[in-house]
């Protein structure tokens, strides 16, 4: 297990569909010099290994056999954040919509969440031990994957600003209408907070923020000034516990005087 730099941060942000988690921790871990893993592309990612190799995504058995096979690596540059499965550049396949309306069922597989659980845990750990801290956006990440998180965040919107943003992104490519959109993404929202293991969830100590009537900027703004404090609470903590230590020194060192002082007047 590595060691966390002194003054890392681990930032969790999980969410349904279209709420801005993406845009916003891309941008937050940017401005805050931090690194960044889309969980959801690992998922989508296990998911198009499973299409491409034709295994059956409506048979559990199926894809918990299978799910040990494709080697996932996820780069974390928030400027540049890479997806390869075996190798291969997986960023643009995992986004279509086959992938889209079949990842919800891949990723409930226990077997699935185990290994992709595992492998998030590694790259957080990797990166508050080498880097300043991550920040890690998906579902279940304040709940299960890194429970003790310094800071957790809910992102929230309602089902008409989600589809909006989500058929604005769609609009020239795989064109869908508004209520295809939001229909579709009201099913995947119940699938993925109606599984057994680790549905999407708000933490019980998440901060919950809704962007239906904010910008992006300002929801990158929110945040940003949310790890800020965090992390100026932490450092005023270290400052008083080294005080208290220091302080405990000079007492230590007074009594070790008086003693001294004592034992030389006895001398006289
Ligand atoms: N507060 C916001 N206001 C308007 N559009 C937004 C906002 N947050 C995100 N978007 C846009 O909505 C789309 C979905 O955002 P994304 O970050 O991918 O959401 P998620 O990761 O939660 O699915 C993107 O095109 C993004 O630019
Ligand atoms: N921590 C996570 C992240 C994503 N998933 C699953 C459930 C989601 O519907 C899919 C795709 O996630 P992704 O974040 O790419 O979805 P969006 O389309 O950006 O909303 O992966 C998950 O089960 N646990």
């Amino acid at each position: 297990m590595e060691t966390a730099a002194p003054s890392a941060v681990i930032v969790a942000i999980d969410g349904p569909s279209g709420t801005g988690k993406s845009s916003t921790s891309k941008a937050v871990a940017a401005k805050l010099g931090l690194r960044y893993l889309d969980t959801g592309a690992q998922y989508r990612a296990i998911t198009w290994w499973m299409i491409t190799n034709g295994v059956d995504t409506d048979d559990p058995q199926a894809i918990a056999l299978a799910a040990g096979k494709p080697a996932i690596v996820s780069g974390t540059d928030p400027a540049a954040p890479t997806i390869t499965v075996d190798g291969l550049d997986a960023s643009g396949p995992i986004r279509t919509q086959e992938v889209t309306s079949k990842v919800s069922a891949v990723s409930a597989v226990p077997e699935v969440r185990t290994l992709i659980t595992d492998l998030q845990r590694s790259i957080a750990a990797e990166a508050a031990a080498e880097a300043d801290g991550i920040v890690v956006e998906g579902r279940d990440i304040g709940t299960t994957v890194l429970p003790d998180a310094d800071l957790k965040i809910f992102l929230t919107a309602s089902a008409e600003a989600r589809a909006a943003r989500r058929s604005g992104e769609l609009r020239g490519k795989e064109a869908a209408d508004l209520a295809a959109t939001r229909e579709a993404l009201i099913k995947r929202d119940a699938a993925d907070s109606g599984r057994k293991t680790s549905p999407l969830a708000k933490a019980g100590d998440a901060v919950e923020v809704d962007t239906t009537e904010l910008t992006l900027d300002q929801v990158i703004e929110c945040v940003v000034t949310l790890v800020e404090e965090r992390r100026s609470r932490d450092a005023a903590q270290v400052e008083g516990s080294e005080r208290g230590t220091s302080e405990e020194h000079s007492a230590g060192a007074e009594s070790r005087r008086s003693a001294t002082d004592s034992t030389e007047r006895r001398a006289k």
